[in-house]
């Protein structure tokens, strides 16, 4: 299994479980987020954790060994579009969701954090917008998120230098809600909230759900995967993909 949900004391986990390959994103796990929006929502947690195994990475993105299969705009497309809407699922939970960024999350990973509430982040950890390393751009609606989340140029830069930043830099940007160094870091920040009731920390998701309704965030999503994978099938893009995959080994 590529994937676990646990829930203890009201608070929902679910750990990418892929470490041999930086927990890239497959059908598998794409199925478990799509079960775990469902369990939310009969559920009930206080908050939603969202994170993975090991200490190497959080997320890589897609698995390019499997998605590298996809080659024209009409493939791609179904893919990047069912992914776009489990992270819009995701975003728009009626309780905070928090990614627990245990090491680099790059490409699909930033999107998926990126489309959490909070982004705790652990201090080796480096993450980054790198699809234009691919010849393309985000296509899960990644770059719609960032857009929301920080200041303009700020997000501009952060997808167009298409590079990997350290923890302390995307704290700095406002990327990173807290860089942690240790557990007690992160107990610190699930005791803070949990002071307040959960129905406070519900109306105010509520409060920023309203705005991402009013202000058309589903279709601007829809319109970056669809951009997306016209570049996918262009052989510039291919190409980097193909020299990621046979790259010598270390
Ligand atoms: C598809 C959607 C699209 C989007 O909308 O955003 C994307 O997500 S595009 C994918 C973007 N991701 C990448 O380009 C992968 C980048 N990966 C890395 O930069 C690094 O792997 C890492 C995440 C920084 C970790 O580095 P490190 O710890 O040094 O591990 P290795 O690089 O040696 O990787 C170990 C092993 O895993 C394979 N791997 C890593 N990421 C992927 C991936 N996304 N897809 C498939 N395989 C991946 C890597 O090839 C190594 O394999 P072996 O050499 O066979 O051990």
């Amino acid at each position: 299994m590529s994937y676990k949900i646990e829930m203890k004391d009201q608070i929902m986990t679910f750990t990418i479980d892929r470490p041999e390959i930086r927990n890239a994103i497959n059908d598998e796990v794409m199925v478990g987020l799509e079960e775990l929006i469902k369990k939310v929502h009969n559920s009930n947690p206080r908050v939603v954790i969202i994170t993975a195994t090991g200490s190497r990475a959080f997320c890589s993105g897609g698995d390019l060994s499997v998605f590298h299969e996809l080659k024209t705009e009409e493939q791609a497309y179904p893919m990047l579009k069912r992914m776009s809407e489990v992270l819009y699922s995701i975003k728009t939970l009626p309780v905070p969701v928090v990614a627990l960024v245990n090491g680099a999350a790059v490409g699909g990973g930033c999107e998926i954090a990126t489309a959490c509430d909070y982004r705790l982040v652990w201090e080796h950890a480096k993450c980054g917008f790198i699809q234009g390393t691919l010849a393309m751009t985000s296509g899960w609606g990644g770059a719609t998120y960032l857009f929301e989340t920080l200041q303009h140029d700020r997000a501009l830069k952060m997808l167009s230098d298409a590079n990997a930043l350290s923890a302390e830099q995307l704290f700095e940007m406002g990327w990173a809600t807290k860089v942690v160094k240790d557990q007690a870091d992160i107990d610190e920040f699930f005791q803070t909230m949990k002071k307040i009731r959960p129905e406070v920390h519900r109306a105010y998701k509520e409060v920023a759900i309203r705005k991402w309704r009013l202000n058309g965030l589903k279709d601007r999503v829809e319109a970056e995967v669809r951009r997306c994978a016209e570049l996918w099938a262009k052989d510039a893009h291919h190409e980097a993909v193909n020299d990621f995959l046979t790259k010598p080994k270390k």
